[in-house]
């Protein structure tokens, strides 16, 4: 049952509803206020300075936390329990009659139900009332999941909807249990109008329309790796994005001390979901590509590999070599040390020192660390001599030894001073030590692709690639070991090699949330499957679940790509979708000469319709397309070198290799031949391309379409 005040704009319910979200507003202004206004600082300002700067810092936060954005209703939802099933749990819900908020229903006992209102966050009045229950809250999973079958003790669930500016115009009803006439229940319009709305711009959140299965992963405990398995548009990043609000609703204070960070495929899929987080009232969790994990200098990959470069490389044999080759510089001493200190020399036996060498390498600590420790091993093994001799030792002596060349050579020639980059350069340059590492690893042809081309002579003259970063970040991580985060997102994963999945472990100390969709790997070192990337993540027990229902693409423009599953991922399923559109599909036909004229047509025709419109290609024609679409008189932003390039313009070039996360309205595609030629798995990527569409794809090609889509 859906109430429209358009029809009725006196609907007292509407009314008292508005009232309420008055007073609301008016109570969350208050809040902020208290937060803004408390006195923080304290004691000595100059002792307490660091501590104030902490206390500033987290005010700041929680008042950015509490800022009412207009356009962004304080509730999208209520509950409504028959009198009494609330307290027993001991929870106070908001009860009827006061400031003007929609009354409960009378039961049959006369009394009324208790209503709670749910929202992006809680609400309270002065007196500590709630007014608005966070949806994170355990009473929030009602909402998402009550229904006929298990009404979890609701009696009826209200949605809400607003226009544009934040106004509530509409309400609906749905009665889950108790009611005479409820018989089945029906779509929900205001759900439908959600999944309809047109697209533009970044991401939203989908917390007021969070279907129960993806609740059931967004509510998945902080100590538990999920990872999601899903086709194009079934709501794997927005259902990552909102378990991340949750945990840190659920388990704030882990997550601050320990950490969190969203790891993307670009910095341009970052921008697209960059307001999500914001908008469900958390602020300053960071985003960031693997890229920039792996160089967070930002020296930057400034390289390609080939394909089988690129494949070897991201190999998980690759950690191997790299390990032999740095632990193989470790190595007994071929003469005693002798050490000059206090005008007198101390022998330390070669055996000795082997031994001394023996146990600093069973320790289990990093290359560095042992290199430490191997020296205080030593410098001790000397004071003990001098002390043997009669000789007294005080709190300069350690230094002195230390300090001493003969000990320093000694620390050298057994265990070398090592460093990442020189290591990988050293190995990748060098086929004879290459060789020596990879012995049994990589056969001779491997070795070959993996040297770098031009075989530079310096780190600093070298040009690296993406899939030598994560080479160098193994090594890092075997000199000194990486501190850990408390949980780690990963979006578009399927297409991560087994070396920056081992880079990522070395950061997610604590659990995971791993997105992807096998179909749509296009990642040269890409293991295939979830389980072995897991075991690659350090997490082999993490959670596989699938989701099934597509949001966005629809049924027939997604049976069309699903033409290809059979070649790309034959394992997988044909995804099913909510959404119908008619006459989403079109392909064009054009000579040659015309494909540009006719993509730039094909996107005048789709400018036509509300929403965003999204014209992909073949990286390498994106700057043709988009000067002819200029010439035309369409101005286009092109993703890629500018990040607020969906913001800035209704039409949008995407090279092919930067689509992949995103949606737009309507989708040009320009050539698909071309798409699919310029790399090895161009028909995944293909795939990609082909799901990107909310409403309509227009197909405009030239040459034959890829063999699986045929004609049509
Ligand atoms: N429960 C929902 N309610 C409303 N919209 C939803 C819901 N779930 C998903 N959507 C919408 O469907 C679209 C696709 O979601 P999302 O980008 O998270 O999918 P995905 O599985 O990550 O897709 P891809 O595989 O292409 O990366 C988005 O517009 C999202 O807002």
């Amino acid at each position: 049952m859906t109430h429209d005040p358009a029809a009725d704009s006196a609907d007292p319910e509407v009314l008292a509803e508005r009232a309420y979200l008055r007073t609301c507003r008016e109570a969350l202004r208050a809040m902020r206020e208290d937060v803004l206004t408390t006195e923080t600082t304290q004691g000595d300002a100059f002792v307490d300075k660091y501590n104030n700067a902490i206390i500033r810092e987290a005010r700041a936060e929680r008042a950015e936390q509490l800022l009412d954005l207009p356009d962004v209703p304080l509730f999208f939802g209520r509950l409504d329990y028959p009198p009494g099933e609330l307290e027993e749990y001991g929870l106070e819900g908001v009860r009827p009659g006061r400031d003007g908020r929609g009354e409960g229903e009378r039961g049959d006992g006369g009394a009324r139900d208790t209503l709670m209102y749910i929202g992006r966050r809680g609400v309270r009045d002065a007196g500590g009332t709630p007014l608005v229950v966070d949806w994170r809250a355990p009473m929030g999973t009602a909402f998402y999941q009550a229904g006929p079958k298990n009404p979890m003790r609701v009696r009826k669930r209200r949605r809400y909807g607003f226009d544009r500016n934040g106004e509530l115009t509409a309400y609906e009803d749905e009665i889950i249990q108790g009611a005479r006439d409820a018989g089945a229940p029906g779509a929900s319009a205001l759900l439908t109008a959600e999944l309809e709305r047109p697209r533009s711009g970044p991401m939203r959140d989908i917390v007021t329309t969070i279907q129960p299965e993806q609740d059931d992963i967004v509510r998945a405990p902080l100590d538990r790796t999920v990872c999601v398995q899903g086709a194009p548009g079934t709501g794997k990043t927005a259902v990552g994005l909102h378990r991340l609000a949750y945990l840190l609703y659920t388990d704030r204070e882990r997550l601050k001390r320990g950490g969190t960070v969203i790891i993307g495929p670009n910095r341009s899929f970052l921008a697209y979901i960059r307001n999500v987080l914001p908008a469900l009232g958390e602020v300053g969790v960071t985003q960031t590509t693997v890229e920039e994990l792996l160089d967070p200098g930002g020296t930057g990959a400034r390289r390609e590999d080939d394909p089988t470069a690129a494949r070897i490389k991201g190999d998980a044999r690759m950690a191997e070599v790299i390990r032999r080759d740095l632990w193989s510089g470790v190595r007994p001493p071929a003469e005693d040390l002798v050490a000059e200190v206090g005008g007198r020399r101390w022998r330390l036996d070669r055996d000795d020192l082997a031994e001394i060498l023996r146990e600093c390498r069973e320790s289990d600590v990093s290359y560095g660390a042992g290199r430490e420790l191997l020296t205080q091993r030593i410098v001790t093994a000397v004071i003990r001599l001098m002390e043997r001799s009669g000789k007294i030792s005080d709190g300069r002596t350690r230094g002195t030894v230390r300090r001493c060349p003969a000990v320093k050579a000694a620390v050298a020639a057994m265990w070398p001073k090592a460093d990442a980059a020189k290591l990988v350069l050293g190995l990748l340059t060098d086929p004879a030590r290459l060789a020596r590492a990879a012995g049994g690893l990589l056969d001779p042809a491997e070795q070959e692709a993996v040297l770098l081309p031009g075989r530079p002579r310096s780190v600093k003259s070298a040009r690296w690639s993406l899939a030598d970063l994560a080479l160098i970040n193994e090594a890092a991580d075997l000199l000194e070991r990486q501190s850990g985060l408390a949980h780690v997102v990963i979006d578009e994963a399927q297409d991560l090699s087994p070396m920056q999945c081992r880079a990522i472990a070395r950061r997610a100390a604590g659990s995971c949330t791993v997105l992807g969709d096998l179909a749509q790997a296009t990642g040269p070192a890409a293991p295939g499957d979830w389980a072995t990337l897991l075991a690659h993540l350090g997490k082999p027990d993490g959670e596989i679940v699938e989701l099934d229902r597509g949001y966005r693409v629809p049924a027939q423009i997604i049976d069309y790509a699903a033409r290809l599953l059979p070649r790309i991922a034959p394992g997988l399923r044909t995804p099913a979708s909510v959404r119908q559109s008619v006459d989403a599909l079109q392909v064009t036909e054009t000579a040659p000469a015309q494909l540009v004229a006719s993509t730039v047509a094909a996107c005048e025709k789709a400018l036509v319709r509300e929403g965003s419109v999204g014209l992909v290609a073949a990286d390498a024609d994106v700057p043709g397309l988009h000067a002819a679409l200029a010439d035309a008189g369409l101005p286009s932003a092109v993703l890629g070198g500018d990040e607020d390039a969906m913001e800035a313009e209704r039409l949008v070039c995407v090279p092919a290799s930067l689509v992949k996360g995103l949606e737009f309205e309507t989708v040009v595609v320009a050539e698909p031949a071309r798409i699919v030629r310029a790399e090895p798995r161009g028909l995944h990527r293909l795939y990609v391309v082909l799901t990107r569409a909310v409403s309509a794809m227009h197909i405009v090609h030239a040459e034959p379409l890829p063999e699986p889509l045929g004609e049509g």
